[in-house]
């Protein structure tokens, strides 16, 4: 990780491509847990992969961190192969699993410490780089404390700072948040933000559509292995869903039942077990509309358009089972 001060910060540059993926696929017998999905990522993007458990999220960043090879396809990553170039790639990544996997046995400084030898990175670059590490992580005061005595956030922040010993110029992080409290997420967004604006490329994959609006530049959504739209968190909105929506909840038999007595109020109509969704630009104009009907909601919220409605559009199901 390059410093991270405002005075060093590399501006982004509308520049080289550093992953290109076409026609990715893996199976794993006859079933395709990636299914020819082709993206391309330019340096100092953040870049997101948002869909449900079992998407393929996974297993496409480990064929990216070249730990699992492709079925077909083609992937490059800053021009080389990870399939044939392997340790090479590896040395421009930072690689931030979905499971901490940190050496319980080690203290905090001393796992930057000998992750870095794993890198065969000499012991004068790597005193230093951990002390400018733990600082970045908000662990200084942590250096030596056990890992098992950290809190789930702070062992996630120190899985991202041993990611950066090596200096990656492309950050992969498989799932960065899930599991973290609110608290803890906002502190990791904002080290994210830092590394963003330190030129690193993120690329990222999520199931939380708050987390893929805040953090990413692009996405792709996907869902059984296949991309069912990319663009930026706002295109994506405009294209798919209305500005508004307006969250109804009449009760679990009811739910079911309502539709046709809602049908015509806004642009469209979606019925889930546990609430009605209509979508329309004016979410308050829509409520008086139902309301002129005689219907009676149990409870009523006006929200702006999110992800979440992109995926459901798309999919015709919930991010979130
Ligand atoms: N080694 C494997 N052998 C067989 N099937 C696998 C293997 N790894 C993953 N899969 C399957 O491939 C599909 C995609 O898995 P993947 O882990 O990439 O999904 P994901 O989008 O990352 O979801 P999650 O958030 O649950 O990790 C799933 O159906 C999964 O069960």
């Amino acid at each position: 990780m390059p410093q991270i001060t405002p005075s060093q910060t590399v501006p982004r540059t509308a520049s080289a491509t550093v992953i290109s993926a076409h026609n990715l696929t893996k199976t794993y017998g006859s079933f395709n847990a990636v299914d020819g999905i082709s993206f391309e990522v330019p340096a100092g993007e953040s870049f997101g992969l948002l869909g449900p458990n079992g998407a393929g999220k996974s297993t496409t960043m480990k064929m990216i961190g070249g730990v699992s090879s492709r079925t077909s396809g083609d992937l490059a990553i800053m021009g080389l192969d990870p399939d044939r170039y392997g340790p090479e790639v590896r040395a421009h990544l930072g690689v931030v699993p979905q499971q901490d996997n940190l050496d319980e046995d080690l203290r905090v400084r001393d796992n930057l410490l000998a992750y870095g030898r794993y890198f065969g990175l000499p012991k004068s670059y790597l005193g230093p780089k951990a002390d400018e590490l733990l600082e970045f992580a908000q662990l200084t005061d942590k250096a030596k404390a056990r890992v098992d005595s950290l809190s789930g956030g702070m062992k996630r922040r120190l899985t991202i700072a041993r990611s950066l010993i090596n200096d990656p110029k492309i950050l992969l992080l498989d799932e960065p948040t899930t599991g973290l409290d609110p608290q803890a997420r906002h502190i990791l967004w904002d080290r994210l933000f830092r590394l963003k604006e330190a030129g690193v490329t993120l690329i990222l994959t999520t199931h939380y559509m708050d987390e893929a609006e805040q953090l990413c530049d692009r996405l792709v959504v996907v869902d059984k292995g296949r991309i069912m739209a990319e663009g930026s968190p706002a295109a994506l909105i405009r294209e798919h869903s209305t500005r508004e929506v307006l969250e109804l909840r009449f009760g679990s038999e009811r739910n079911t039942t309502v539709a046709g007595e809602l049908e015509g109020i806004g642009e469209r109509l979606e019925t889930l077990p546990d609430r009605v969704l209509i979508y329309a630009n004016d979410g308050e104009a829509a409520l008086e509309a139902v309301s002129a009907r005689g219907l009676r909601p149990i409870t009523s919220l006006v929200r702006r358009s999110s992800l979440e409605d992109v995926f459901l559009r798309l999919t015709g199901r919930s991010l979130v089972d």
